[in-house]
C-alpha cells in the first residue's frame, strides 16, 4: 500500500515529466502542489498523530485506573484496624505488616518480635498478612485465655492445605481431622515410650562422637549447624524408621535436598494469606509431589520390611504399625451427644504423619543445639558448669546415658530452656478463631477466620519477664526462677492442647547429644562466634546463618 508521502512523490514525478517550456510554471505548479500536498499531508499527519497520542493518553489513563484499582484492592482492608481502634504498624500496598518476611529480607519470627517491640503499651496490635486483618497478641492473660482456656474457640492452626498426600498431617491438619491424630498418636510420645527409644539415640551420639573424633583430627574449626544435623538427622531416622545409622550417612545428600524443600518457604503461602483458606479449597499442595513420593515410598518398605506388624525395635513405625492394626482411630469423646469422629488410618495417613515426626524432629532439635553450642562457646563458665554436671552424672550412671541419667542434668536442661527463650525455634505461635471471640478485657472482637499471632520472640525478650534480655543467662530457669512466671511467659513449644507434640523426644535428644560431645570435646569460639548471630531470612523456622566453632578434644 502507497503512503501519502509516497503518493505525493508520484504527483512530484507527474510535474517533472512534463516537458521544456511548461518545465518552469510545472515547476513552480509542482511546487505549489506539493506544498499544497505537504499541507494537506501535514494535517493528516496531525490527525495520526493526534489519533495516537490520544490512544496513547488513554492507555495511560486505562493503566493508571488498573493501577488504581490494584491499589484500592490490595489495600481495602487496611482501615479495618483504625476503625476498630486498635493499633499496629502502618500497612504497605499488597504486602501489609509482612513485606520484609515477604522479600524473605528477615526472618517471619524477626519481623513478628519487631512489631511486638514497637508497641509497648498495647494488649494487641493490628496486623495485616499480606491484604488480610489478623492480630498480634501481647498479653500474656489474654495469650493464655486463646492458647489454653478458651482453646475451642482456636483449635485451627490455619495452615491447611489439600487434605490428599502429605495434607493430613498432625501440624497442619484442621480441628476434625486433628482431634483424632492427636488423640491417638500421643500415647506414642509418653516418657514410657521414649524411654524405649533412649538406647537408638545413644547409639547415634556414640557414632556421632567417632565422627567427631576423625573430622577434628583434621580440622578443629567446623561448620556448626549441618554437623548437629548430622546427628538429628540420623537419630530421627533410626527412631521414626528404624533406619540404621550407615545407611543414614549414604543418604545424607538426598535428606539434605528434602531439607531445603520442606524448610525453604514458597510464594504459596503469601497467597494463602491474601486468600485465606484457598489452599484447601482448591485441593494444592504446598510440598513438591517428590517429598509426598519420599515418604510413601519410605513407610511402604518399613511396613513390608516388618511383614505390617511391630517388631522389637519399639520405635515410631512400631508404635504405628500398632496403630494400623486396628485399621480405624477414633477422635475423644468430648460429649455424650458428639459423634465420635473417626479415620481410616491408612498408608497415606500415616505416611503424612511420617513425614511431620521427621520434619519436626530433626531441624528443629538441630538449630535448637547448634544455637546452644554457640552461646556455650561465648560462655566458657556456663560450659564449665555444663562439663562438670556431665562428668559426675556419667561417673554415677558407669558411663551409660540412661533414661534416669539423662534426667538428671538439670543444669544442662536449664541451659537448653535459656537457649530456647533466646532462639525459640518456631516462632510466631498461630491459631484461627472458629467463632466470633470477644479479646479478654477489650473491646476488639476477633471475627471467624481471622488469625491470631503469639510472638514467643518477642515475649521471651520481653524485659518486663526477663531483666536483661538479651543476656544469656540458665539460671533464669532454676526451679524457684521458673515457677515464679506466667505460664505464658515462656513458650517455646507452645503450650495449650495443641503444644509441640515432640516436646519430650527433642529434650531427650537433644541431652543425649551434648552429653555425649562434653563426654569428650570442649567448645570454643571462632571471630564469628562471638559476633552476634544473624538469622537466615529464607527459613520457615530460626535458623542462624553458617557459624563455625572450634571442637577441641578434652584431655580426660
Ligand atoms: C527443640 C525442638 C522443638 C521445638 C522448639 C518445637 C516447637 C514447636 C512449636 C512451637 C509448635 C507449635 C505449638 C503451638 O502452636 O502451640 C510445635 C508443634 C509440633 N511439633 Fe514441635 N518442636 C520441636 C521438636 C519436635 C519434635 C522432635 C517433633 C516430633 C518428633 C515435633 C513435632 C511437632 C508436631 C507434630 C507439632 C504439631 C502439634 C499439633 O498441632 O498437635 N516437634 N513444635
Amino acid at each position: 500500500m502507497l503512503t501519502p508521502a509516497r503518493r505525493l512523490s508520484r504527483a512530484e514525478r507527474g510535474g517533472a515529466e512534463r516537458g521544456g517550456a511548461e518545465r518552469g510554471a510545472a515547476t513552480v505548479a509542482t511546487t505549489r502542489a506539493t506544498d499544497s500536498h505537504r499541507g494537506v499531508s501535514f494535517s493528516f499527519d496531525n490527525k495520526s498523530q493526534l489519533r495516537a497520542t490520544v490512544m496513547a493518553y488513554a492507555y495511560l489513563a486505562l493503566a493508571a485506573a488498573a493501577c488504581y484499582l490494584l491499589y484500592r484492592y490490595v489495600t481495602r482492608n487496611f482501615s479495618y484496624w483504625e476503625q476498630r481502634n486498635v493499633n499496629g504498624p502502618r500497612p504497605v500496598p499488597l504486602f501489609g505488616s509482612l513485606q520484609a518476611s515477604a522479600l524473605r529480607k528477615r526472618n517471619i519470627a524477626v519481623v513478628f518480635r519487631d512489631i511486638y517491640n514497637q508497641f509497648p503499651n498495647d494488649k494487641v496490635v493490628g496486623m495485616y498478612r499480606m491484604t488480610t486483618p489478623c492480630l498480634l497478641v501481647r498479653d500474656l492473660d489474654i495469650a493464655k485465655a486463646i492458647l489454653i482456656k478458651d482453646f475451642d474457640y482456636f483449635s485451627d492452626r490455619g495452615v491447611s492445605f489439600s487434605e490428599r498426600g502429605l495434607g493430613n498431617n498432625l501440624f497442619h491438619a484442621d480441628t476434625d481431622i486433628w482431634r483424632v491424630l492427636r488423640n491417638r498418636f500421643t500415647p506414642i510420645f509418653t516418657s514410657t515410650k521414649l524411654k524405649n527409644m533412649v538406647y537408638l539415640m545413644e547409639q547415634g551420639g556414640d557414632r556421632f562422637v567417632e565422627y567427631l573424633q576423625g573430622l577434628c583430627a583434621e580440622r578443629q574449626e567446623q561448620e556448626l549447624h549441618p554437623l548437629i544435623q548430622r546427628y538429628t538427622v540420623a537419630t530421627i531416622s533410626a527412631c521414626a524408621f528404624g533406619l540404621d545409622f550407615d545407611t543414614i550417612a549414604d543418604k545424607m545428600h538426598v535428606l539434605q535436598k528434602l531439607d531445603d524443600i520442606i524448610f525453604s518457604p514458597s510464594f504459596i503461602d503469601e497467597v494463602d494469606m491474601m486468600f485465606p483458606g484457598v489452599l484447601k479449597k482448591f485441593n494444592m499442595d504446598i510440598f513438591p509431589k517428590e517429598i509426598s513420593d519420599f515418604f510413601d515410598s519410605l513407610v511402604t518398605k518399613v511396613v513390608t520390611q516388618r511383614n505390617g506388624k511391630p517388631t522389637s525395635r519399639r520405635d515410631f513405625m512400631d508404635l504405628i504399625l500398632e496403630l494400623r492394626q486396628q485399621r480405624e482411630i477414633q477422635g475423644p469423646k468430648r460429649s455424650s451427644e458428639e459423634q465420635q469422629r473417626t479415620l481410616e488410618l491408612t498408608d497415606d495417613i500415616i505416611a503424612a504423619q511420617a513425614f511431620v515426626f521427621y520434619a519436626g524432629g530433626y531441624e528443629t532439635s538441630a538449630s535448637t543445639m547448634s544455637f546452644m553450642l554457640y552461646e556455650l562457646a561465648r560462655n566458657p563458665d556456663v560450659q564449665e558448669r555444663v562439663i562438670q554436671e556431665v562428668d559426675e552424672v556419667m561417673m554415677k550412671y558407669d558411663g551409660k546415658l540412661t533414661f534416669e541419667a539423662l534426667n538428671e542434668l538439670k543444669y544442662m536442661e536449664q541451659v537448653f530452656d535459656e537457649t530456647l527463650r533466646l532462639y525459640p525455634i518456631v516462632d510466631p505461635l498461630q491459631r484461627r478463631a472458629q467463632q466470633d471471640y470477644q479479646i479478654l478485657g477489650t473491646d476488639v472482637t476477633v471475627k471467624k477466620g481471622q488469625m491470631v499471632f503469639v510472638s514467643a520472640g518477642g515475649i521471651h525478650r520481653d524485659a518486663q519477664y526477663y531483666p536483661d534480655p538479651d543476656r544469656f543467662d540458665p539460671d533464669r530457669f532454676s526451679p524457684e526462677n521458673a515457677s515464679k512466671r506466667h505460664p505464658c511467659a515462656y513458650m517455646p513449644f507452645g503450650v495449650g492442647p495443641r503444644n509441640c507434640i515432640g516436646m519430650r523426644f527433642a529434650k531427650i535428644q537433644s541431652r543425649t547429644c551434648l552429653a555425649k560431645i562434653f563426654s569428650s570435646f570442649r567448645v570454643s569460639g571462632t571471630r564469628e562466634v562471638m559476633q552476634d548471630v544473624r538469622f537466615v531470612p529464607r527459613r520457615f523456622i530460626l535458623g542462624s546463618a553458617p557459624l563455625k566453632i572450634n571442637i577441641i578434644p578434652r584431655k580426660l
